[in-house]
């Protein structure tokens, strides 16, 4: 299956690769351009990336890019409530791939803090973020074959209130059931209203998801809540 043969909303644009190593390379690409234009217009640019896996050779591909990176604000979708030294760490992961070279004259904006419990450290994250310049100048979304992005999980108990379009928090505690750690996760408004919202997507079980998706109630694949118009889909067998 291809991605052109998915019946995408309209203003979904979507952006074919041969292979990730391409699709790291054409993402970055774009991510520099939108974070150029905006330390033109604004000053400074603000960029929240995910964790996982998939998005290394992006990370590597974008940090290689001449950008004025103090003007840059990097911070992420979700973070595992593990601290930076411990593994699962997005933060670990964006400041080992991205916040290196000239790309370590970023801010970073983490969400870990220690806390009494997983609901203050959110809250405490939530506080962190606000000085991050909104609305967001670009937000890379990943998404598991189950239909997550971010941390964004089905089945987490408080998942409608992170998807309702009048969150008044930027992040929520996260207890999904598949998980394997505790989350905190951006919320639905922060997330959606991006300038530039991309998705990178790997593999034909990601489309398959995808294609599941567009069918499916976003508590069930959360996903549903970020395909509209003007979303940027990047995506390679
Ligand atoms: O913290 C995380 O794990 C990510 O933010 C998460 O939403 C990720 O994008 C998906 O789980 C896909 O992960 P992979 O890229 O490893 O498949």
């Amino acid at each position: 299956m291809e991605i052109s043969e998915l019946d995408l909303p309209a203003g979904v644009l979507t952006r074919p690769l041969a292979d990730g190593a391409a699709l790291a390379e054409e993402l970055a690409g774009r991510v520099a351009e939108v974070l150029r234009q905006a330390i033109d217009s604004d000053g400074r640019a603000s960029l929240l990336v995910s964790g996982g896996r998939s998005p290394v050779p992006f990370f590597e591909a974008l940090s290689a890019r001449e950008l004025d990176w103090s003007r840059v604000q990097v911070g992420l979708v979700d973070e595992r409530w593990v601290a930076p030294d411990q593994d699962g760490s997005n933060e670990a992961l964006v400041r080992r791939h991205l916040l290196r070279g000239p790309a370590a004259a970023a801010r970073f904006f983490g969400l870990y803090q220690p806390a009494a419990s997983l609901e203050e450290a959110a809250r405490l994250a939530g506080r962190s973020l606000a000085e991050l310049k909104r609305p967001v100048d670009a937000v890379v979304l990943g998404m598991g074959e189950d239909g997550h992005t971010a941390s964004l999980f089905p089945g987490s108990p408080n998942l409608a209130q992170a998807l309702a379009g009048t969150g008044a928090e930027p992040c929520m505690a996260m207890h999904a059931p598949v998980a394997p750690h505790p989350r905190i996760s951006l919320t639905w408004p922060l997330l959606a209203r991006a300038r530039l919202r991309c998705l990178a997507i790997q593999g034909p079980a990601k489309l398959e998801t995808l294609r599941q998706a567009l069918r499916a109630d976003p508590l069930r694949m959360p996903i549903r809540a970020f395909l509209g118009d003007g979303l940027e889909i990047y995506w390679s067998p």
